[in-house]
Parts: C-alpha cells; structure tokens; sequence
C-alpha cells in the first residue's frame, strides 16, 4: 500500500536546523541475530524501531527467541534478547519484507535449528539476488529446497547443527552475502574458512562492521588475507549495547544544508563508528559543505554552490549523493556501485529516470552513474518502495519547488518518523527567523 503523495517541502530560506537521528540499521538487526545466538541474555539499548528491525524481530521469534520490549531511556523502548536454545525444533515461515539483513542473515541461522524453515518476502524482494547464500549453506552441507534459482522463496532444511569449514561464494552482489555468513559462523561445529571468488567485494564497510562487532563479543576472526575470512568456532559473549544512529540516513538531512545553502547539525555523532556513514564526513567537502565535528557535534554547512564530484564505493550513500549531483554546478561520477541494481531496487534505472524526469541528465555506465548539470524543474519523484528514492527525492524538493514524492511512506524501512522529523527540520528555519 502506497502513500499519498508527498508534496516535498521546498526551503525557500538556508536552513538553520539541528536534528537527531534513530538507530542503525544495519547494527540493531546484527546485534538481534547475534543475541539469539549468544550465550545469555543480551540488551539492546535505544536500537532501531522500523519495518526492517520489526522483520528481523518477527523472524528470531519464530525460530525461538524470545524478544521482550523493555523502558528505556529514550523514546524508543529497549529490546531484551533470550537467545535460542541449543537444539530447538522449529516450523517456520519468515517473512524478510524488503529487509536484505533478514533475507541475508537469517537462513544461515535457521540452518543451526532442527526443522524447516521457509523464507519469502516483498514481490520486489524476490529479484533481490540470493544464489551465494544458497550455495554457501549448499556447500556447508545444509540442505535447501527450492532455491535453485538463486531467489526467494525457499526453504531451509536444518539438522541442528552446521559442519561449517570451507566454503567459496561469488559475493561481488552483495556484502551482505559474507556478513551473513561470518555472524553465526562461531556456531558452526568446526567454524569457517570463508573465500570469495569474486573480483570485488561491494560495500566493505559493512564487512567490517560485521568483524568488528564479533570480536567485540569474543569471536575470533581472522581476516588478514584479501578475500579470505577465518571465524574459530566458540562462544559468542552475552551484551548489553547502546546502538549508535544511522550515519546512512543521516545523510539527507547532512545534504539538506548543501541542497538549502544553510546549516544542519546533528548531536552524538559516534567518534568511533564501524558506520559506512561516517563518509559523509569526507564526502560532503568533495561537494563544497563546510563539514566539523566539535563536541560530538557534526556541523554541515553548505557552499554558495553544489560542486560536481568524482567519488567511488558510495554504497548505500549513493541515492543522497547522486541528489547532490543531480543539483550541482559541474558534471559528477559515482563510481563502483554496480552492485546497487540488486538493493530495494534497480538503484541506478532509476535515480536515471527520476532525475531525468525532472529535467536532470543522469546516465548510467556499467558500474555507476554520470550525472550532469541541467536545470530541474518540479514533478514527480518515484519511490519504487526504495527509502533512499524517497529521501533523494526530498533533497532535490528542497531547492527545486514543485516536486512531490510518490510513497513517502516507503521510508518507514528504515526511519518511519522521515517525513515528520524533515518538516521539523525545515520549521526550525522559519522559527529561527520569524
Ligand atoms: O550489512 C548491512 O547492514 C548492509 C550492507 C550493504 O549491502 P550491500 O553490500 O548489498 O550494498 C548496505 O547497502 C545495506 O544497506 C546494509
Ligand atoms: C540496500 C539497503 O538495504 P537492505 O538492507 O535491504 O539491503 C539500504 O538500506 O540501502
């Protein structure tokens, strides 16, 4: 079901704003799977509440943890964790919606259950490329049904526990694929030699977000060697963590100083972050912002003019960059992100045609995109269910008056309050200079 649509406001002033941003994404669904996995009771303080942890949530309680909402400090209640237990019997569908942390993560950890678990989602999640986890539990000797075309759905035959050892994917489509994998890799009754075939692997931060977090919690990895990851078989140490914001959806509001020529300052940014988002801080310089972190504070503050930018491995930054781009004075290239034609959607099809649509000159080249300067005018915005469509959308209504996202809605994947908090954002201007 899809939104009304979304009139983007239009900031006719520099904006003069300061705003806090919800949890991770990407940390609040790796710490739910890693706390059912764990060897006790484990706390999530402050994490995400959004459609993609909701999922998470649902799939860990139908495999048999019991997630339990607590009070906690803020607005957003804490989440305590019993992991499962060792041997559980399960019959169970999950339902991953739009979520790659679900559709990714989670079959690994049903494969360590006794029983058949069956996975599908969204009609868009059933193009979302899969293959590489099939044949990593394939070759882990899980046994899964209905998968042989590398898609959702299909079903996961768990004998309760996993031989683990060595296995070799091609994970050039997604990061996702090597996370999944490594998180409950210390499970595995003789751990994991993890190999990828591929030239590249895509969005490496997030790899290192996933390392990072395990030997936080006591496993050992070893991922010296290029393209090789080595996870020991062992404990996974119980938790009790407070989740940093999303540094990625940060990025449209960090974007909204430049696209408004104001100011936007967000609190509590993490000063050690495995987030892929802390980029923003070398990114939004490239584009011509005055970027400072004083105090935990990050200060944005854009230049008399959007300078076009050449910028690699944006990941999933890449929708907020490419509205930039689509707003700059000179030509722009985001390059290495071929692999975003499998996120929520085709991502580069279609921030072409929506940029395009609105008078803009976006092409795309094999593994990015090459957006020009042109005149914009307002329109229509399409989300394709794609939050960060949505929210590029929002950047590009903020200095271009008329445009109207199609399903704002859709933002709710991540960050349900985004329409709310942005039309704070921009109220805060006009109280500063009423
Ligand atoms: O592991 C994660 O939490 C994520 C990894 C990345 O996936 P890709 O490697 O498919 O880009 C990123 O784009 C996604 O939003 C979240
Ligand atoms: C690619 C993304 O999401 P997912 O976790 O569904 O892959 C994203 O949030 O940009």
């Amino acid at each position: 079901m899809t939104s009304a649509p979304w009139p983007a406001p239009f900031a006719a002033t520099p904006l003069d704003a300061t705003v806090t941003i919800p949890a991770s994404k990407s940390l609040t669904n790796r710490y739910l799977v890693l706390a059912a996995v764990a060897d006790g009771v484990c706390r999530l303080r402050a994490p995400l509440a959004s459609r993609d942890s909701d999922l998470m949530i649902q799939a860990l309680r139908a495999l048999g943890a019991g997630i339990q909402e607590v009070p906690g400090s803020g607005p957003v209640p804490d989440l305590v964790v019993t992991p499962i237990p060792a041997g559980h019997c399960v019959d169970a569908s999950v339902d991953c919606g739009l979520a790659g942390t679900v559709m990714r993560f989670v079959p690994p950890l049903a494969a360590l259950l006794s029983g058949e678990v069956s996975f599908d989602g969204d009609p868009a999640a059933r193009v979302r490329p899969m293959a590489p986890i099939v044949a990593a539990l394939a070759g882990l000797g899980v046994k899964v049904s209905d998968g042989a075309d590398g898609l959702m759905p299909f079903t996961v035959h768990g004998t309760g526990t996993v031989r683990g050892g060595h296995v070799a994917i091609d994970a050039a489509g997604s990061s996702q694929f090597i996370s999944a994998i490594l998180l409950v890799a210390a499970r595995f009754t003789q751990g994991l030699h993890l190999e990828h075939t591929g030239e590249s692997v895509p969005s490496v931060d997030h790899i290192s977000m996933t390392v990072q977090v395990l030997r936080s919690l006591g496993v050992t990895v070893d991922d010296s060697t290029p393209k090789h990851w080595i996870v020991a078989p062992g404990p996974i140490a119980a938790f009790d963590v407070v989740l940093e914001q999303d540094l990625s959806n940060a990025g449209p509001f960090l974007a909204a100083a430049l696209a408004s020529r104001g100011t936007v300052r967000i609190p509590n940014w993490p000063l050690n972050t495995t987030q892929v988002g802390d980029k923003w801080r070398e990114i939004l310089p490239q584009f011509g912002a005055t970027v400072s972190l004083d105090d935990g504070v990050l200060t944005v503050t854009g230049g008399p003019e959007i300078l076009g930018v050449d910028i690699a491995d944006t990941s999933e930054l890449a929708p907020s960059a490419a509205a930039l781009c689509a707003l700059a004075t000179g030509p722009s290239r985001l390059r290495g992100i071929a692999h975003l034609r499998g996120h929520e959607t085709d991502r580069l099809a279609a921030l072409v045609a929506e940029i395009n649509a609105l008078g803009g000159n976006a092409v795309e080249t094999p593994d990015g995109l090459i957006i020009n300067p042109a005149p914009l005018h307002g329109g229509v915005f399409h989300s394709y269910e794609d939050h960060r469509m949505a929210t590029a959308g929002a950047i590009i209504g903020l200095a271009v008056p008329g445009v109207t996202v199609e399903d704002i809605a859709t933002t709710a994947k991540t960050m349900p309050a985004f329409p709310q908090m942005w039309a704070d954002m921009v109220a805060q201007t006009t109280v500063t200079e009423a």
